[in-house]
């Protein structure tokens, strides 16, 4: 699949404070991208960087397989935008502030206002004024604005930032609409990884300007989130077959009596047999799926398991 944006050795320092260190990403086309890490991170600086409103440091952005530089301007018409918290005029309604925002940036094609109100689902609300919208409403509007030129990429910094359980659902669903709809690559930055669990096709975790991780989630959903638990009752004993006897490295301690096994060459009769024919007593043995968020806390806290 192509990339469409790719980063090679990326830094930044602000006054000598490195932020952003030797990040290299691949975001392909088509695909939600899945920007993860606390606040602080850097993502916003990345993101910013991709967009020529900050200067890197180092490294280099190809944005559909060319460099960008200071000067270059032409590739940011094929990318949408929310940087941080998106700004509107309250007293304008939803329908002037997309006009005004063409007028400015000087796009305007006939009906593109009122396809993206649409498209974000505002169509009845097009003449309310701003200072009336809710903030998942001037979410949504941000996404309006960030469509209406019909990018092929969109950058969204966190876009679900302070909605409700149903404005998170909404938004969600707009951007599987937009990605398998419109074909729009989307990258989105969170530091909430539930948020993201559901719609990313890749992950990219950022922690204290590196990225430690970029996968699909596709293979970390088989690799190191389903697990074994089993239940024992002698720890040391289990440890030393599982390692000895069955070759079995990637497990956790999760207490005295519980270990969970991220192995999947070995089936769970095997397992079972081999403790049993060792005197261990088991007393449960259980197919577990672990949520993004664990993986991504024992990633960035240094944890064990993960290959
Ligand atoms: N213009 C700047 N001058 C100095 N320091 C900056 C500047 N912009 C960002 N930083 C610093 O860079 C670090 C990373 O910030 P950034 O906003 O990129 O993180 P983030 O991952 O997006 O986090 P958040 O979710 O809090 O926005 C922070 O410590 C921030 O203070």
């Amino acid at each position: 699949m192509e990339t469409v944006i790719q980063i090679h050795q990326l830094s930044k320092s602000f006054k000598g404070i490195e932020t952003v260190s030797d990040v290299n990403m691949n975001v392909k086309k088509g695909e939600i991208y899945g920007f993860l890490g606390p606040n602080g991170a850097g993502k916003t600086t990345i993101m910013k960087m991709i967009l020529n409103l900050v200067k890197p440091t180092s490294g280099e952005i190809k944005i559909f397989n060319q460099s960008i530089s200071t000067t270059s301007y032409q590739y940011l018409s094929k990318i949408g935008s929310i940087i941080e918290y998106p700004e509107f005029y309250g007293r304008l309604t939803a329908k002037e502030n997309l006009e005004l925002h063409c007028e400015y940036i000087g796009v305007y094609e006939k009906g593109a206002v009122k396809e993206a109100l649409d498209i974000v689902g505002l169509n009845g609300v097009e003449n309310k004024k701003i200072h009336e919208f809710s903030l998942g409403m001037k979410q949504r509007l941000g996404i309006a604005r960030a469509i209406v030129t019909k990018p092929e990429i969109l950058i969204l910094d966190e876009p679900i930032n302070g909605l409700d359980p149903i404005g998170i659902k909404d938004i969600r669903e707009l951007l599987m609409l937009l990605k398998e709809e419109h074909g729009i690559t989307i990258l989105i930055s969170s530091h909430i990884v539930a948020e993201i669990e559901s719609i990313a096709d890749t992950i990219g975790i950022l922690h204290h300007g590196k990225l430690l991780k970029e996968v699909r989630m596709e293979d970390i959903r088989k690799e190191n989130m389903e697990y074994l638990e089993i239940k024992i009752d002698d720890l040391k004993k289990t440890a030393h077959v599982l390692e000895n006897k069955l070759g079995i490295r990637k497990y956790e301690i999760v207490n005295q009596h519980c270990i969970r096994i991220f192995e999947h060459d070995i089936s769970q009769s095997q397992i079972n047999k081999e403790l049993i024919l060792n005197d261990i007593v088991v007393n449960g043995i259980e197919k577990q799926q672990q949520h993004l968020e664990e993986y991504f806390l024992n990633l960035i806290n240094g944890g064990n398991q993960i290959a």
